[in-house]
């Protein structure tokens, strides 16, 4: 029995949950890595129904920011009474705070902060964005200087572009951060480095001497968090407030660098490397929206006389929709490898950085590009009501497509994965063998493929063939972005001005190499996958998704005959094939992502699929309905309309 069947659901919905072919708590288990995260989720979700003390008083949808940032901060307070049972997120604090004190503190700080942080005893954030420099972080200006009398650090932000600016949470609610300053010890620079720094008095709240701290004002979603600025003056913290895990400073001043240059910025790996999984979340919510909406929403006749169909029925939409369904898995086996070397590093294998470094960074780009451009197109295959906040899509896009911008503005971390690929290209070009095995570089050392593309009519085609097409485009464009800097800087321009007139070359690099990384996780990983009928299921997906990418750069494959255009033709009959197969399961398989109704806060795509009495009522609840004639009805439009009345009569 399908366990997302329930009386009083919509028939039409009920109707495809019918049809399902394969365990939906199967798939669910396995989108979720297993059983266990499962049945914690469900417990999790009935906890919150039966608490009415954590809902929300209105749609949040209704509400200014002020009644936002209020009713947030009330469920937030609530989570210490409820921790042991629900759990409940607390921004910047989770995702950055607590994985900073892991990563970068020393035995004996993480001793003092780690316990007080897991306690709620502050909360903080991660302050490093400043009003004139986020990218670049070597010109970060807050200064961080040494007074080995005190053996204390003075803060100060020197100029205004120096105000720290965007750091989620800085504004309102923080009062221990991490400041990342420029360390100056004896008169000498040594660059960034993270400090934790009181900003607000731990029981008044108020913003402490020499901070002044604020809200930056509203963005383009995420209203409810409180993104600050914040400026210092002279900001006394003691010595043992630098985070020492890797560089330390001695109380005499002197400077112990790292084991690796770049450790200090361990936490921004972190966060991209997990984003992968939320991206693959948020795109999944999307999914799950669209399709059950797709499924009840009736719209056109396809046989004059036959009834209206439910817009599923049409190509377009499905191919509109499954290729995001199936983007979102791919996503998720592409996040399981990420933290999976986040954790080697975090058990003390340094060297597996620049590797991670790597793949996070094109992968943080691609999926975050992906998924906001998901969620938009699911938002336009609801037609207007998905452009109406009751939706959920709106808002789901305005958080998704922040993530192209934070951790690493997107086109600037695809240059750094293309750092890695113009390494290999030069030692490619040298004879060089790797030093060591890297299963995401190492088909850059193989000689491109002389053979041609393997594609043909086989509707069941294997992923190899399509992967190995992958791979000869992400090379080619690696040795040709290579070719292109190596002749200019043979032209006599400098090495560093020759990488930014290659920019788009090696982005497009950089982009390929990247889906070929994707495109061989999700093929290896649902080889895990026992159970036969949920097997083929992820296989249609998997198929969907090699061949929309394959279409995505058909000119990339046609470039150089690698690919003719009759493979073309095979590629898009494998993409409606993979709907066809896919179309009775759709509203299962989004089913078996397993998102509760809080975690959709949709009215479209609510699991009981009752969507236009909940559009009503949802509507009902906007403030301007508590008044059937708008208070200041009568001063504007009404006076309008009675003076052009009156003049009329003269
Ligand atoms: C799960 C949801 C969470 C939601 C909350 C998210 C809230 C958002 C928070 C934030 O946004 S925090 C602020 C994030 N800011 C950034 O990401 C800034 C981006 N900039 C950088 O990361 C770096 O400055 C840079 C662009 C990578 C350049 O750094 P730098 O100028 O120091 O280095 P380069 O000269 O370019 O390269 C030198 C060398 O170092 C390698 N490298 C760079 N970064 C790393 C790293 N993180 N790890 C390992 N190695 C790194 C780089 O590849 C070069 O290597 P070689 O090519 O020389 O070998
Ligand atoms: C919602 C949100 C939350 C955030 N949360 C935090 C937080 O909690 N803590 C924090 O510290 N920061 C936070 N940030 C800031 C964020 O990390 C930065 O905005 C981001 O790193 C981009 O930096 P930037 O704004 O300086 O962009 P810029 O670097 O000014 O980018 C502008 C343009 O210049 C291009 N560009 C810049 N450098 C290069 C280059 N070298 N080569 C080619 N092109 C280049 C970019 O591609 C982009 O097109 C947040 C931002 C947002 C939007």
């Amino acid at each position: 029995m399908n366990s997302y069947i329930k009386p009083g659901d919509n028939p039409l919905l009920t109707e495809e949950r019918k049809k399902c072919q394969f365990s939906t708590d199967i798939l669910a288990a396995f989108y979720h890595e297993n059983a266990q995260k499962i049945k914690r989720r469900h417990e999790i979700y009935q906890y919150y129904l039966e608490n009415k003390e954590l809902h929300d008083p209105e749609p949040t949808e209704f509400m200014d920011r002020y009644h936002r940032l209020e009713n947030a901060e009330r469920k937030v307070s609530l989570l210490k009474k409820h921790v042991k049972k629900a759990g409940s997120p607390l921004g910047l604090h989770y995702t950055m705070m607590i994985p900073t004190i892991l990563n970068n503190a020393d035995d004996e700080q993480k001793a003092e902060w780690l316990p007080k942080a897991q306690n709620l005893e502050f909360i903080g954030t991660y302050a490093q964005t400043e009003l004139g420099h986020g990218t670049n972080l070597r010109f970060l200006e807050t200064t961080a200087t040494y007074d080995p009398k005190t053996q204390e650090f003075i803060l100060n932000s020197p100029t205004t572009s120096a105000a720290k600016w965007w750091p989620g949470n800085l504004g309102k609610s923080s009062n221990r951060i991490i400041v990342v300053a420029r360390l100056i010890s004896n008169g000498k620079d040594y660059g960034p480095h993270s400090f934790f720094v009181p900003i607000r008095d731990p029981i008044t709240h108020k913003s402490l001497p020499g901070v002044t701290v604020g809200d930056i004002g509203p963005k383009f979603g995420i209203p409810t968090v409180d993104n600050g600025f914040l400026l210092l003056n002279n900001v006394r913290i003691p010595r043992r407030n630098m985070f020492m895990k890797n560089a330390k400073l001695n109380p005499d001043g002197t400077y112990i660098s790292p084991k690796h240059a770049k450790l200090a910025y361990g936490t921004m790996v972190y966060v991209r490397a997990v984003m992968i999984r939320t991206m693959s979340h948020m795109l999944g919510l999307a999914s799950t929206i669209s399709i059950r909406y797709s499924a009840i929403r009736k719209q056109g006749e396809i046989e004059a006389g036959k009834g209206e169909v439910k817009v599923l029925e049409y190509q377009t939409q499905q191919y509109r929709l499954l290729p995001q369904v199936a983007r979102a898995w791919a996503f998720e086996f592409a996040g399981r490898y990420t933290r999976k070397l986040y954790a080697q590093f975090l058990g003390g294998d340094v060297d597996v950085l620049p590797a991670l470094h790597g793949v996070s960074s094109g992968l943080k780009a691609v999926v975050t590009h992906q998924t906001a451009q998901g969620i938009e197109q699911c938002r336009m295959a609801c037609g207007g009501h998905g452009y109406s906040e009751a939706s959920g899509l709106p808002q789901l896009f305005a958080t998704a497509v922040a993530g192209c911008t934070y951790e690493g503005e997107n086109m600037v971390m695809l240059l750094q994965s293309a750092r890695q690929l113009v390494k290999i290209a030069s030692d490619v070009r040298k004879n060089q063998k790797p030093t060591k095995q890297n299963p995401v570089t190492d088909y850059l050392y193989k000689t491109s493929a002389a053979t041609k593309c393997k594609i043909d009519q086989t509707t069941d085609p294997d992923p190899s063939s399509v992967i190995e097409a992958f791979e000869h485009v992400a090379r080619r464009l690696t040795f040709a972005a290579f070719d292109k800097l190596e002749q200019l800087k043979q032209r006599g321009i400098s090495a560093e001005n020759a990488w930014v007139q290659c920019g788009v070359d090696l982005r497009r690099a950089a982009t390929a190499h990247t889906r070929t990384f994707i495109a061989r996780q999700f093929s290896n990983g649902i080889l895990e996958m026992r159970d036969l009928p949920v097997q083929a299921v992820l296989k249609d997906l998997l198929q969907l998704y090699l061949f929309y990418e394959v279409l995505e750069c058909d000119g990339d494959l046609l470039y150089d005959g690698y690919v003719i255009g009759q493979q073309i033709e095979y590629s898009k009959n494998n993409v409606y094939e993979a709907l066809r197969r896919l179309r009775p399961n759709a509203v299962s398989i989004v089913d078996s992502f397993d998102f509760n109704d809080r975690e959709l806060n949709s009215v479209l795509g609510r699991r009981d699929g009752n969507v236009y009495e909940n559009m009503l009522e949802w509507a009902k609840s906007s403030p301007l309905n508590k008044h059937d004639v708008m208070p200041f009805h009568h001063k504007y439009l009404g006076k309008m309309m009675e003076d052009a009345r009156q003049q009329s009569k003269l």
